[in-house]
């Protein structure tokens, strides 16, 4: 496994050590001892979430408000994806910064979002489906968001704006000084 940094403060990406024999592939999509002494985390999976998206549909910028806080370990188990986090964590050098990855199940990359980050995919091809591990469970009361399109933080989307399919709520979202 491999660690790679972000510009953002403890976001990373995680490389598997992909085994490829005549039959197929094996590899750890995550090694908790591992993941954890590598960067320093306590990362503890408590559920594990699916969603599948087509092209253009773009799931995003969401977080949950502390207590209810999430890391996440997002990864891509068919198609493509332009993953992004934020980092909205108020004493961070990195507050307001954005860092987008190209996730696939071909690459096999898995983006580590801690908590205290926004975070929001655009789904590349049909049939996008993410698995993503959070550390702390589902909570609507604590659900929160910023517009996928702030002008203020400015991410590039990979894709035409115009063009993304957002859900109702999202489409309500309001901009981060807001
Ligand atoms: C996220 C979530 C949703 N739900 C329910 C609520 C709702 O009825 C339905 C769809 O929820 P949403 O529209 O919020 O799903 P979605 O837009 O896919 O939300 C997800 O987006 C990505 C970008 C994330 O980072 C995730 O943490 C999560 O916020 O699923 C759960 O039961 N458990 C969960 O953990």
């Amino acid at each position: 496994m491999k660690i790679v940094k972000t510009k953002l403060l403890d976001a990373v990406i995680i490389e598997p050590a992909v085994f490829g024999d005549d039959r197929g592939y094996f590899f750890e999509g995550f090694n908790e001892e591992q993941f954890n002494k590598l960067t320093n985390q306590d990362f503890k999976i408590v559920q594990l979430n699916f969603s599948k998206s087509s092209k253009g549909v773009l799931r995003g910028l969401h977080f949950q408000r502390a207590p209810q806080a999430q890391a996440k370990l997002v990864s891509v188990i068919n198609g493509e994806v332009w993953d992004v986090a934020v980092d909205l964590r108020k004493n961070s050098k990195t507050y307001g910064q954005w860092h987008g990855e190209y996730l696939s199940a071909q690459n096999k990359k898995r983006f580590f979002i801690p908590r205290g980050f926004a975070h929001g995919f655009v789904a590349l091809t049909d049939d996008a489906e993410l698995m993503y591990a959070v550390d702390n469970h589902y909570s609507k009361e604590y659900d929160d968001g910023v517009i996928f399109n702030d002008p203020s933080l400015d991410i590039d989307w990979k894709f035409d704006p115009l063009d993304v399919k957002l859900s109702e709520k999202d489409e309500k979202l309001s901009k981060l000084n807001q």
